[in-house]
């Protein structure tokens, strides 16, 4: 029976990918891998640099000379950027409100792809972004498309940011929430798409338990077939 597989779990901004990603991880003691981190790293370098986010070769010699990593730590994953950390810095209005330009460039995809897939070779991993069960992890054995409700998922961000001590406001969330995933889906490289084998939870009315017992339930089924 096959232990370490993959689990892809793919949706919109705020759908609640990551944190069920670190449940299911921990749960399964696999490696939880956020994708997102790698475009949003990129993009804070791109920003400090100066470098045109619009131009896709400008970007390309930026990252042909950047190292992303992503550490498991007690305290969580941490973003680790040429060799500084930027787990925080990576999650600044600034930069969420531009990643998905980053995003758009063909080569700049390629070669994030490129990168994930060798983080993924050894299976035992869990795989947020966009594209993992489209495009980076076609073969994964466990595919997830999580969706939930504009209003459901600006909201989680508000209440998310009020908790942090940030300001916030509801109704720009919701036009950023829009804007990114318009961006995210109508991109021409391997746009935000659910693949045809996932298995898509709408978790608008559910709590974060009850999301990642579902996956878990899909996971083990898996397992137990030993397929
Ligand atoms: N099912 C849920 N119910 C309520 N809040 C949730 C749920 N899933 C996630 N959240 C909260 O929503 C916010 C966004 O979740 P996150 O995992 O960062 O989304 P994503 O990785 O898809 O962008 C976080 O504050 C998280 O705690
Ligand atoms: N596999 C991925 C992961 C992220 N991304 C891009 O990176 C952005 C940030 O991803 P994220 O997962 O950190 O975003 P949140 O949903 O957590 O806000 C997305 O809006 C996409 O533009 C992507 O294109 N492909």
């Amino acid at each position: 029976m096959k232990q370490n597989i993959a689990v892809a779990i793919d949706g919109p901004a705020a759908a609640g990918k990551s944190t069920v990603a670190k449940i299911i991880a921990e749960k399964l003691t696999y490696v939880y891998i956020d994708t997102g981190a790698m475009y949003r790293a990129l993009t804070y370098k791109a920003i400090k640099e100066g470098v045109s986010l619009e131009e896709e070769r400008s970007l390309m010699n930026l990252l042909k000379d950047t190292t992303i990593d992503l550490q498991q730590s007690v305290e969580g994953q941490k973003v680790i950027l040429d060799g500084e950390e930027v787990t925080l810095d990576i999650r600044t209005e600034q930069v969420t409100n531009q990643v998905s330009i980053v995003a758009k460039h063909g080569e700049v995809r390629h070669e994030m792809v490129k990168r994930q897939r060798e983080l993924a070779l050894k299976r035992g991993v869990v795989m947020d972004g966009r594209d993992i069960g489209t495009h980076v992890i076609p073969d994964a054995e466990v595919k997830i498309f999580l969706i939930a409700s504009v209003q459901e998922r600006a909201e989680r961000r508000h209440k998310e940011n009020l908790e942090k001590g940030f300001s916030s406001d509801l109704e720009k969330l919701k036009d950023e929430i829009r804007r990114r995933d318009k961006i995210d889906s109508e991109r021409e490289v391997s746009p935000l798409l659910k693949a045809e084998d996932a298995v898509e939870i709408d978790t608008t009315s559910l709590s974060i338990i009850e999301v990642a017992e579902k996956i878990l339930r899909v996971v083990h089924d898996k397992l137990d077939r030993g397929e």
